[in-house]
């Protein structure tokens, strides 16, 4: 699913009234329904108090058209109108006439009022501000913000939390609603999977308004959000007369003394993703661990308690390296030697990142099409630090761009760039902060690689894959217990699942057929 920018969401909006030949008026009544549904799915006439605090700009008339259809169907309503603005839109007023000819009136609320009482379970609709922000609010509008916030009431924002920015960090932490459920329509907003504003926004959703489909589908998009849909395609069936060889060699580098176990995570993950062969080169502190460990695995050693020197005579097609391995003297000069002599492109994580940050010329020796994996802080020692998300994404950008190298960047949403693009990922939970995760995540792409999935693809798929063998990990584990090996153990079910159709996707066909 495309992430579109506000600019290009007005612009589908104006498309939209032009081709399908509607006013605008007609396309928020569109909205209101969409949303109105969904409450009422949900709340089948529940005698719960709804308050809606509504802007005076279209979110605010998204909001008023909403009232108007909670209250035809008997819903006990509140309506506020946020005047932080003299102006108003047209189908704001539209909205707001139509409310009065069935004489409902709503609050107005200036810098003077004071802030209306909710109780705990009521609920409140916020459509004070939509992707029309474009300053910071007043502060008695942020007071306002941080009354609804310490409600304790649910919190259903229309299109976007209030007092979030579609393109910025919000200067002022609590001017922004922090929304249970995000109700945005067509499309997904990029500041929703963002460590920095992903915060505001516990749940979203997108509703269909049917906005023009040949401008959504034409539009070219910097980031795209990477579900089911988009991996499925990627995915390469087993063929009946293949063989080991078909599915390829992953050769994962990496171990020191007590960090054996990251080479083993990454070896085991290569195997579970599919790589008909996956050899483990470590130093000889780790030969009989991972022989033990993975009987599946071959390995070959050099050095002691370090790898000293990276030579051998076969012949990978993927090489994932780093994890475990030491930033000494020793391991620069060896991975040095490697790229000097290498040509594949390579998976590059954990230590090998934190060297090649130490000595910048190195960068110069990576393939194209290489795969770097680091978490926030390898990727601040690669880049150096940044102002916001924003200023992080831009530099990433510009860096993958001119070394033509896919970066992962690592993080709740995990976000894959690559020539000027983004994938952001949807799976994943919190029980995967856990230590050894990501050198799971560095076996899952080398393994996906091996089999000859081109760089872009096994880094996008491979983080999908990694997230949803964690999400269905949890369901047996819950989030604290849950350890790297879990993830590993869930890579068959998550693959099973990629053909699993949804309760929704199923009703779906049957109304279609029916
Ligand atoms: N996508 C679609 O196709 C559809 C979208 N729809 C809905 O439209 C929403 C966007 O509506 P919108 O453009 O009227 O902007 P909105 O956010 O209501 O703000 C209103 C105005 O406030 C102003 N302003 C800004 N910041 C301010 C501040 N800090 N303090 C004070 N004032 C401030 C600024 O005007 P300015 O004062 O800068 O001239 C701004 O224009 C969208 O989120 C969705 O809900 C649906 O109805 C139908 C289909
Ligand atoms: N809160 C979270 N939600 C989803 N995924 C997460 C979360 N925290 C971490 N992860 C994932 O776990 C992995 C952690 O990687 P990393 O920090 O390199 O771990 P390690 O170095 O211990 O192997 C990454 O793939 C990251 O996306
Ligand atoms: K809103």
């Amino acid at each position: 699913m495309k992430v579109f920018t506000a600019e290009q969401i007005y612009k589908a909006d104006k498309v939209t009234l032009e081709k399908q030949q509607i006013s605008s008026d007609a396309l928020m009544e569109r909205a209101a329904l969409q949303i109105f549904q969904w409450m009422h799915l949900r709340m089948q006439g529940a005698p719960v108090k709804i308050h809606l605090f509504c802007g005076i700009g279209n979110n605010g008339g998204d909001g008023i058209a909403l009232a108007r259809h909670l209250f035809e169907h008997g819903y006990e309503i509140a309506v506020y109108v946020v005047k932080y603005s003299d102006k108003r839109s047209k189908d704001f007023m539209i909205n707001l006439d139509r409310l009065k000819d069935r004489k409902i009136w709503p609050v107005y609320m200036d810098a003077d009022t004071d802030m209306p009482e909710i109780h705990p379970n009521d609920i409140i609709v916020d459509a004070i501000f939509g992707i029309g922000l474009n300053r910071t609010p007043d502060a008695w509008v942020a007071q306002i913000i941080k009354h609804l916030n310490t409600s304790k009431a649910f919190i259903l924002s229309v299109d976007i939390p209030s007092g979030l920015f579609t393109d910025s960090v919000p200067e002022d932490k609590e001017a922004v609603i922090k929304a249970n459920y995000v109700l945005s329509f067509q499309v997904p907003k990029l500041v929703f999977f963002l460590p920095q504003t992903g915060i505001y926004v516990d749940h979203w959703e997108v509703l269909d308004i049917g906005l023009d489909t040949d401008f959504l589908m034409n539009a070219k998009t910097d980031y795209e959000l990477i579900s089911k849909n988009e991996v499925l395609q990627f995915y390469r069936p087993r063929e009946k007369y293949s063989h080991k060889g078909t599915y390829g060699h992953a050769l994962i580098i990496g171990g020191s003394y007590g960090k054996i176990g990251a080479v083993t995570l990454a070896s085991s993950a290569a195997l579970k993703v599919g790589s008909g062969l996956v050899t483990a080169y470590v130093p000889e502190c780790g030969y009989e661990i991972l022989q033990t460990a993975i009987p599946e695995v071959m390995v070959i050693s050099n050095g002691k308690s370090n790898i000293e020197d990276i030579e051998f005579d076969l012949e990978p097609t993927a090489v994932g390296i780093g994890i475990g391995m030491g930033t000494t003297d020793t391991s620069v000069k060896a991975l040095e030697n490697f790229l000097n002599r290498n040509k594949l492109p390579l998976v590059i994580d954990a230590d090998a990142l934190n060297i090649l940050s130490q000595n910048q010329e190195l960068l110069d020796l990576i393939p194209e099409k290489s795969i770097l994996t680091p978490h926030p802080k390898e990727l601040e020692r690669l880049v150096g630090k940044w102002k916001d998300d924003f200023e992080k994404l831009e530099k990433v950008k510009r860096f993958s761009k001119e070394r033509k190298l896919v970066v992962v960047i690592k993080g709740a949403h995990t976000i894959t760039l690559f020539d000027g693009r983004g994938y952001i990922n949807t799976t994943g939970n919190p029980g995967m902060a856990t230590a050894g995760s990501g050198d799971t995540l560095t076996g899952i792409i080398t393994g996906l690689m091996a089999q000859g999935y081109p760089s872009l693809q096994a880094a996008i798929f491979g983080v999908y894959i990694h997230g949803r063998s964690g999400d269905i990990a949890i369901e047996e584990t819950g989030y604290q217990a849950l350890i790297a090996s879990d993830i590993t153990k869930s890579i068959g079910s998550a693959f099973l699942d990629l053909f699993k159709v949804s309760e929704h996707e199923r009703s779906d066909t049957s109304e279609k057929e029916s």
